[in-house]
């Protein structure tokens, strides 16, 4: 299935999908007629999150999909022109206004894949374009890579704690941050490693399996717990779970094994059981000797209840019996992270002569904030066994040395050299080329399947939950010194 747009919810146009700022820097930049200097930006976070040692990439085939519509149409314009500065007169004038119009997007775009495990610093997109159009898809590509970066790490955290054999199921729409961030927590969640959504919409949308039980109001709606039961296996013979905890767990295992064996003698077969309150690693193991003692060991024990990484975690240690997993609002909302704080920065600028490029610098108090100049890629070193060992950050537009070396941007006396030998690949790839859209996009399932494989191949210690080992990101040793140098001429120099 093509990735469908998240267009939709809100008609008819998401070229406003942007912050004020973004439109009032563009019309100052085609008053100064700089709207076509060629400008290159980043876009990346500084930290993984959830205090963990990596990210899992996501959201491209969203962006790309916003990128390929971008464009101001009437009503756009209309709204635009009406919008009036604090004396009262218009904010952008008529003849910017029909400039919008005629805009054709013309930005050449690299991007690494979503799926791809990445790490702080690493541009996940790097535009370079007119100075206008680069400025104008800032808030739009952070919106949608912010937020899918983020639900697809958690996602994966889960898997991680879950492990290959068990079943994820993605609950979270009740609990999600509106219409549109339930939908695109779906097709994240999806990408980093659960198994299927609730969400029927997301499945609609993006071709995510559909899978569920029912609610505790199913129980409450008939006269007891094996008559509500019942009735929902003459609904779904073959499709049953129910969940058993609306008056006692241990008691509702016991109707759902009454009902299961009536199923049974008709030719179908108990699904599963859903515990959602409780002990549940102590009603898991009930349940599961219930259900085996009485014929039924392939009747899966599904638990819901606030679940996250470290619970399921520590589940499995409690010996919990639970083989499926349902996860709400700790996976949706990215409960213990708000948000990835990825950010879009101005990294090279044409000379105005065109004489070649300057290269650019946001400074910081932090060095963490300090930005990277240059026009980036990302190189990753691998083993014999294809897994990541180390990521260089070059600048393409300088010739690279012989003899590499990685330099840790925040503590220049770590280094590696690189040997000569060592393979790599290039994780940033051309997706637009002049507008013109030069990536064939994989599958959400084919992007998932990426996911699984990039997760499985970091080192565990950079996996694990607690206190990771931190993956190296270098700069190229001739960029570092660059990067150095810049900020010294930037610092202002105070005496002391
Ligand atoms: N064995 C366990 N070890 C650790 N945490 C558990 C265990 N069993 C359940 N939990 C978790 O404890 C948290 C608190 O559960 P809580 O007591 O609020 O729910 P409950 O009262 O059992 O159910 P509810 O309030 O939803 O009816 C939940 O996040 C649940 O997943
Ligand atoms: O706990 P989450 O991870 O968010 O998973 C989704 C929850 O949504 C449902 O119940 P709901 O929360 O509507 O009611 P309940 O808490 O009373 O079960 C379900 O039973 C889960 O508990
Ligand atoms: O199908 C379920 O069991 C379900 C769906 C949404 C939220 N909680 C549970």
């Amino acid at each position: 299935m093509n990735p469908a747009p998240l267009s939709g919810l809100y008609a008819p146009s998401l070229s406003l999908v942007t912050d004020l700022y973004q439109l009032t820097m563009a019309y100052g930049y085609w008053q100064q007629g700089m709207q076509d200097r060629e400008a290159v930006f980043h876009l990346y976070f500084r930290k993984a999150p959830f205090q963990g040692g990596y990210a899992v990439a996501a959201g491209l085939a969203l962006a790309v999909d916003w990128m390929e519509n971008f464009s101001f149409s009437e009503e756009d314009l209309k709204y635009l022109g009406s919008l009036r500065g604090s004396k009262g007169a218009a904010l952008f004038p008529a003849e910017f206004l029909h400039y919008l119009r005629e805009l054709k997007f013309t930005c050449n775009v690299e991007a690494i894949p979503e799926g791809t495990v990445v790490f702080g610093n690493e541009p996940l997109l790097r535009v370079q374009g007119p100075l206008l159009q680069a400025q104008l898809l800032e808030t739009a590509l952070l919106t949608i890579v912010n937020f899918q970066t983020l639900i697809a790490t958690k996602a994966a955290r889960i898997r991680e704690a879950a492990g290959p054999q068990d079943q994820i199921l993605e609950f979270g729409l009740r609990r999600a941050q509106g219409f549109d961030g339930g939908l695109g927590a779906s097709r994240a969640a999806y990408l980093g490693g659960v198994d299927a959504t609730s969400n029927v919409l997301a499945g609609q949308r993006y071709g995510i399996p559909v899978r569920g039980t029912h609610a505790h109001s199913w129980v409450m709606a008939f006269e007891d717990e094996p008559t509500a039961f019942a009735a929902y296996a003459k609904a779904f013979p073959d499709d049953s779970v129910f969940l058993v905890d609306t008056y006692d767990t241990l008691e509702g295992v016991r109707h759902a094994i009454k009902i299961a064996r009536e199923m049974r003698a008709n030719g179908h077969e108990l699904g599963g059981i859903r515990l959602d309150s409780g002990d549940l690693a102590y009603l898991s193991r009930e349940a599961r000797a219930l259900l085996d003692e009485a014929g039924f060991p392939k009747t899966r024990i599904v638990a819901s209840n606030d679940l996250e990484e470290n619970l399921i975690t520590s589940l499995k240690l409690q010996g919990a019996r639970i083989d499926t997993w349902g996860i709400g609002t700790q996976l949706v909302t990215a409960y213990n992270q708000a948000a990835l704080g990825g950010v879009y920065k101005l990294a090279a600028l044409r000379k105005a002569d065109d004489s070649g490029w300057d290269f650019t610098l946001k400074l910081s108090e932090q060095l963490i904030k300090t930005s990277i100049p240059g026009i980036l890629q990302v190189r990753r070193y691998t083993n014999e066994k294809g897994q990541p060992r180390a990521d260089m950050l070059y600048n393409t537009a300088e010739p690279l040395p012989e003899q590499l070396t990685l330099v840790d941007p925040f503590d220049p006396t770590r280094r590696r050299p690189v040997r000569s030998e060592a393979s790599f690949k290039e994780l940033l790839e051309p997706v637009f080329r002049a507008g013109k859209r030069v990536l064939e996009l994989p599958t959400l399932a084919e992007s998932r399947a990426h996911a699984q494989r990039e997760v499985q191949s970091l080192d565990p210690s950079i996996r694990r939950f607690l206190n990771p080992h931190v993956y190296p990101v270098g700069l190229e040793e001739s960029l570092n010194t660059f990067r150095t140098n810049l900020i010294l001429e930037k610092r202002p120099q105070r005496p002391a």
